[in-house]
Order: C-alpha cells, then sequence, then structure tokens
C-alpha cells in the first residue's frame, strides 16, 4: 500500500486521489450488497444469512479523478465462538489502515446495542473520518429515513462529541439511490495520490478466495437455513493441464467443502449426489468466466468436527 510521491496537497498528482475505505457494520447491514452497488460488479457473497463474509474482499471503484479501493469486512461483532474472535481481530487491523470508514447502519431497523459498541470501537480508532450510511433506505418512508438520519447524527455526538460522524448519507443499493454519492463522499476523504491499481482491476483477492466464495455460494443455495455458519470452503490448487494451446487454457480445480457434521455432508451431497453435481455445474460456469478458461472441478466433502472453535482447524482453514 506504499504510496510514491509522498508530497502533500490537491496539485500533488493533478488533482487525483486515490485510497482505501472500508464498510463495517454489524451483521447483515448491507455491506456486501452496497459494496457491489460501488463496483458494479459482483465481487462478495451477499446472503440473507448474518455473517457470510469472511473474507476481507476489495473492489475498486474507478473515476477519472480518483479510485476508491473498498475493503469488504465480515460483520463486526462481540465475539462468540474463536471464529468470531478472529474475525474481530482481522476488522481491528483493517481499520487501522484505511483513510476512511463507512459505518453502515440499516434505515429500517433501530439503533440497538450492536450498532453502539461498533460505534465506541470507531470512535476509538481515533482521528479517521468516519461516514455513517443509511442503508436500505428504500424500506422506510421519508419520515422514517429523516428520524433514522437524527438518530444516527446523535449516535455520532454520543461517541465522538460535539462533530459527530464527518458525513451521514442515505442509499439504496439495490435501488441505486445514492450509490454515487457515497463514492464522492469517500472519494473526498482519500489522500492526493497517484493510482495504486490498474485502470479495470475490479479486486486484487487472490483468485482462489473468490473461487471459495463462489463455491460456498452455491453449496448454500437452498440450504442456508440447515447450514447457517457451518461450512467452509478451502480451494486445493489450481493446475493447468499439460499440453493445451496457451489461448486455450484448461485447468483442474481441486476444492474441500468442510462441514462439521455427518448430517451436514448428507446435505451437501444430497440423494446420490445430485445435489453436490448441480453445485459443481453452477459454480463452475461462475468460475469458468472469473478465469476466463474451461476448468474441470473437482469437489470434496469432508467432515472437520467443530472446527469454528479449533485454533488449528482455522489455520489450516485461512483463518
Ligand atoms: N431493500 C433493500 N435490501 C437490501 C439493501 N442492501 C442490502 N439489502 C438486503 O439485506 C440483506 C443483507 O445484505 P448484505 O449486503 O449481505 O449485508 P452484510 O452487511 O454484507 O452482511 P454480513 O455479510 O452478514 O456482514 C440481504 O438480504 C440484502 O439483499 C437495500 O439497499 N435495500
Amino acid at each position: 500500500m506504499s504510496k510514491q510521491n509522498k508530497s502533500d496537497g490537491e496539485a500533488a498528482h493533478g488533482g487525483y486521489r486515490a485510497g482505501f475505505s472500508v464498510l463495517v457494520g454489524r451483521p447483515n447491514a448491507g455491506k456486501s450488497t452496497l459494496t457491489n452497488a460501488l463496483v458494479g460488479q459482483k465481487v462478495a457473497i451477499t446472503s440473507a444469512k448474518p455473517q457470510t463474509t469472511r473474507h476481507t474482499i476489495r473492489g475498486i471503484v474507478h473515476r477519472d479523478d480518483a479510485q476508491l479501493i473498498l475493503v469488504d469486512t465480515p460483520g463486526l461483532h462481540r465475539p462468540r465462538t474463536l471464529l468470531g474472535k478472529r474475525l474481530n481481530e482481522l476488522v481491528a487491523d483493517t481499520l487501522a489502515e484505511v483513510d476512511a470508514i463507512g459505518f453502515c447502519l440499516p434505515a429500517n431497523e433501530k439503533i440497538g446495542p450492536g450498532d453502539k459498541f461498533i460505534a465506541a470501537q470507531l470512535a476509538a480508532v481515533g482521528n479517521k473520518p468516519i461516514i455513517a450510511i443509511v442503508t436500505k433506505a428504500d424500506t422506510v418512508d421519508r419520515q422514517a429515513l429523516t428520524e433514522q438520519l437524527l438518530a444516527v447524527a446523535a449516535l455520532g455526538r454520543e461517541v465522538r462529541g460535539e462533530d459527530g460522524w464527518n458525513d451521514i448519507v442515505p442509499v439504496s443499493a439495490t435501488d441505486g439511490f445514492q450509490v454515487d454519492t457515497v463514492a464522492d463522499v469517500l472519494i473526498s476523504h482519500m489522500p492526493a495520490s497517484p493510482p495504486l491499481y490498474p485502470d479495470g482491476h475490479l479486486t486484487d483477492e487472490p483468485e482462489a478466495v473468490m473461487i471459495a466464495e463462489l463455491i460456498r455460494e452455491a453449496a448454500l443455495e437452498g440450504v442456508r437455513d440447515e447450514l447457517p455458519h457451518s461450512l467452509a470452503v478451502v480451494v486445493d490448487e489450481i493446475v493447468p493441464r499439460e499440453g493445451r494451446p496457451e489461448d486455450r487454457p484448461f485447468l483442474d480445480v481441486r476444492v474441500n467443502l468442510y462441514v462439521e457434521r455427518p448430517s451436514q455432508k448428507a446435505i451437501i451431497i444430497g440423494k446420490g449426489g445430485a445435489r453436490l453435481r448441480e453445485v459443481g455445474t453452477n459454480a463452475r460456469k461462475a468460475i469458468e468466466a472469473l478465469l476466463g478458461a474451461r476448468i474441470y472441478l473437482d469437489l470434496h466433502v469432508k467432515v472437520a468436527k467443530d472446527w469454528q472453535r479449533d485454533p488449528k482447524q482455522l489455520v489450516k482453514l485461512g483463518f
């Protein structure tokens, strides 16, 4: 993340700004959906279930005069299991690195203890610009939105003193309402800097992590209720097949899906393996589109008992 030419001031890079921003908020606040709307391409998985975003996934907003690099974090929350604790460490590390923080609070839910907990943590980060983003604005009427904006402003003053949040922006990621404004406001807090990534680059997430996310999304389709947080996906290897012409590569992708109980393994695999085949077919199409190459997808389902609580298992699974 080193920026060349540490000279300050607007004119330093012809007025160009570039930097990092993170969206935080409690589970289900709409962070992934907003990231996707800002970046304009699906990079993070979304789900109706909380805490599906396990990895830090970056998307980049490109403008003629700016680059906004977004980091999508897992839901910041009170640690419960060890996995939760690791997630919170990840969040704390990310906060220290960014130039501005977007704090997401849904318009259609009263500010609760979870939001206050996060607000206090953000205030403790120090002098960083914090922009309160009131998400899902389409779900409430004008008056309810106004009241929520006032409540969010009051929360800002409560944790940060009289100045409160640097900005407050209502947005609807699903309707596209104010999505550009959110980008504008975040960009206004980015430092003068040359572009940090080549144009057209949408994510710097290692391909393996994106592949794992695509498979995880396909595997959870229709069974989210039975398998809320018990599925981890690890890409073992991606090997180019030998003897293929360079312009038409073919890759062997080997992947392990870890669940916590044999009953969950049965759900993933389905009767006679039918469900797993369907998961493979769906994920393969998405992965081929991502990689621009044909692949053979080899999926294995394994039971790793209590992987969420076992430090050794967590390391093995990449957490
Ligand atoms: N109506 C409406 N629904 C939204 C909007 N943004 C997100 N949602 C819905 O809210 C739910 C949660 O959205 P996500 O983007 O997955 O939330 P998140 O904060 O990333 O959640 P975690 O990954 O659990 O931290 C999903 O069902 C979304 O479809 C919005 O602008 N309007």
